[in-house]
């Protein structure tokens, strides 16, 4: 007796909504997560041959995302880039992965990368410094390059030299996302057997050994690292701190559990596909929301100011977390633009919702973008107003209502990690250059993720 979503057509379903370009398929993913709230937080859609349960109620997308923790077989469709990594792995591979990854999240490893974090902020200053005097700058790129330096830099501890690696290698990882969008599209794609035999399939192989082999060369460099820091150690010259970033996990393991060379390989392109990719597109729409709201803007600057003082100095970690209002803008982006519009589980037991029950090997649909526009946040709650999230009584009583980062025991692990490094960028940013921007100009589309399809260009000025 769950309620079918509207545009449902005979045998079909809504199948029929996953044709057409990725704007197109966006648009269909908030038709969904809408027509869910409407019908009060549980809703069905038909793809393909299957059912979907979709979830937008806060409450009941907590009681799913816990109780529901294999993935779906979409995630399979990744599986040929990122193995049994910690986004598309389930069961006893998942829990052990992530347990014995989380420590390189912890607060004492955040501390020590903010020193990263401060580098990277500055060398895209220096970039954007060169770039704006030639006008509006095309920030997505420079990002990106900022994010993936930055995460191979913290949990690898690899320093990329050659130039053109970052954009070889996230240029790939754009393109395997399209392939594995076009995939979902395609329910034919769906079988495997069809799959193989497909031009996408080429694609994706062509793809996926760029990425194979710009990952080994990163990891193997890293290796080289550690082995000489051993000799020296062994030697009696290294210094007896014990680090616990990812790749002293990855590369020497825990309680002899160590990881194989796939799996290495594996959680390397993960924590690039879900760290670097995520946050540099949130870090693209933040500072175009930034330049379309020159009082909000204005409101981030003058907390920059009264925290971090007149200086161009390192932000510290005292700084970062009095930084409210900033965050505060930083997390309604994430609430009305989820880089993650929706994420797919399975169930393997039968899960009691408030009003419904969901029977076992069901296929769910995690409405992030639904929940985070959902009736509890209000009558403004497509409005963009940082402001609510510091005032009482100006966010919904249950934290599980936003779901940027999903909810739950498989929610982000990197949430910290992100938010902290966008606020020291946003400080170096901020203080230095008033932007301009007009979001509303940008179209969004899917592309696993939820990105921008237009290129986003910011107008820089210096304050001084
Ligand atoms: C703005 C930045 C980010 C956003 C919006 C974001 C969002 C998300 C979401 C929605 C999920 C759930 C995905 C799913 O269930 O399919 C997720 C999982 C994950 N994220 Fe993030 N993420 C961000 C940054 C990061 C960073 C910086 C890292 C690591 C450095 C990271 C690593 C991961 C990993 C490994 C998972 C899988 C966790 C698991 O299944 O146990 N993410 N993220």
């Amino acid at each position: 007796n769950v309620p079918l979503c509207d545009n449902y057509l005979p045998v079909i379903g809504h199948t029929h909504m996953l044709i057409g370009d990725g704007k197109k398929l966006l648009r269909s993913v908030k038709y969904i997560c809408g027509e869910t709230n409407k019908k009060g937080g549980v809703a069905r859609c038909k793809l393909g041959l299957d059912y979907y349960y979709v979830i937008t109620d806060p409450e009941d997308n907590l009681t799913v995302a816990n109780g529901a923790l294999q993935k779906h077989f979409f995630y399979q469709f990744a599986s040929n880039w990122l193995g049994d990594g910690l986004v598309t792995s389930s069961g006893e591979t998942w829990k052990r992965h992530r347990k014995l990854l989380s420590p390189a999240f912890s607060q004492q490893m955040l501390n020590i990368y903010t020193v990263v974090f401060n580098r990277e902020s500055r060398n895209l200053i220096s970039y954007i410094e060169i770039q704006m005097k030639s006008g509006p700058v095309l920030i997505t790129a420079a990002f990106k390059e900022m994010a993936l330096k930055a995460l191979l830099s913290t949990a690898f501890g690899i320093e990329v030299e050659e130039c053109d690696f970052n954009q070889k290698y996230m240029h790939a990882v754009d393109e395997v996302m399209a392939v594995l969008t076009r995939r979902i599209q395609n329910i034919l794609l769906h079988n495997s057997f069809v799959y193989k035999l497909s031009a996408l399939k080429k694609k994706e192989d062509e793809l996926i050994e760029t990425i194979t082999t710009m990952s080994n060369k990163a990891i193997n460099s890293k290796r080289r690292a550690l082995k000489n820091k051993q000799e020296s150690h062994e030697n009696g010259c290294a210094s007896e701190k014990k680090t616990q970033s990812l790749s002293d996990l990855l590369l020497k393991g825990l309680n002899d559990e160590a990881f194989t060379d796939k799996e290495i390989r594996n959680e390397v392109d993960t924590f690039i596909a879900a760290g670097s990719h995520t946050s540099s597109q949130l870090m693209t729409v933040v500072v175009m929301v930034l330049g379309s709201y020159p009082e909000i803007q204005d409101k981030v600057y003058q907390e920059i100011k009264s925290v971090c003082g007149d200086s161009d100095a390192d932000v510290d970690k005292l700084q970062h977390p009095r930084l409210v209002y900033t965050e505060a803008v930083l997390k309604e982006t994430l609430r009305l633009y989820p880089i993650a519009p929706v994420v797919f589980r399975k169930t393997e037991n039968e899960i009691k919702l408030k009003n419904y029950t969901i029977p076992a090997n069901s296929n769910c649909m995690l409405g992030i973008y639904g929940l985070n526009h959902h009736p509890v946040w209000g009558p403004d709650a497509h409005t963009f107003r940082p402001e609510r999230w510091l005032e009482p009584g100006g966010v919904p009583d249950d934290p599980n209502a936003f779901a940027g980062f999903s909810v739950g025991k498989r929610n982000c692990i990197g949430k910290n990690y992100a938010l902290i490094s966008m606020k020291i960028m946003l400080v170096h940013l901020v203080r230095r250059y008033k932007v301009t921007a007009d979001i509303s100009k940008i179209e969004f589309k899917m592309n696993v993720l939820m990105v921008p399809s237009d290129n986003c260009y910011v107008k820089f000025e210096s304050r001084k």
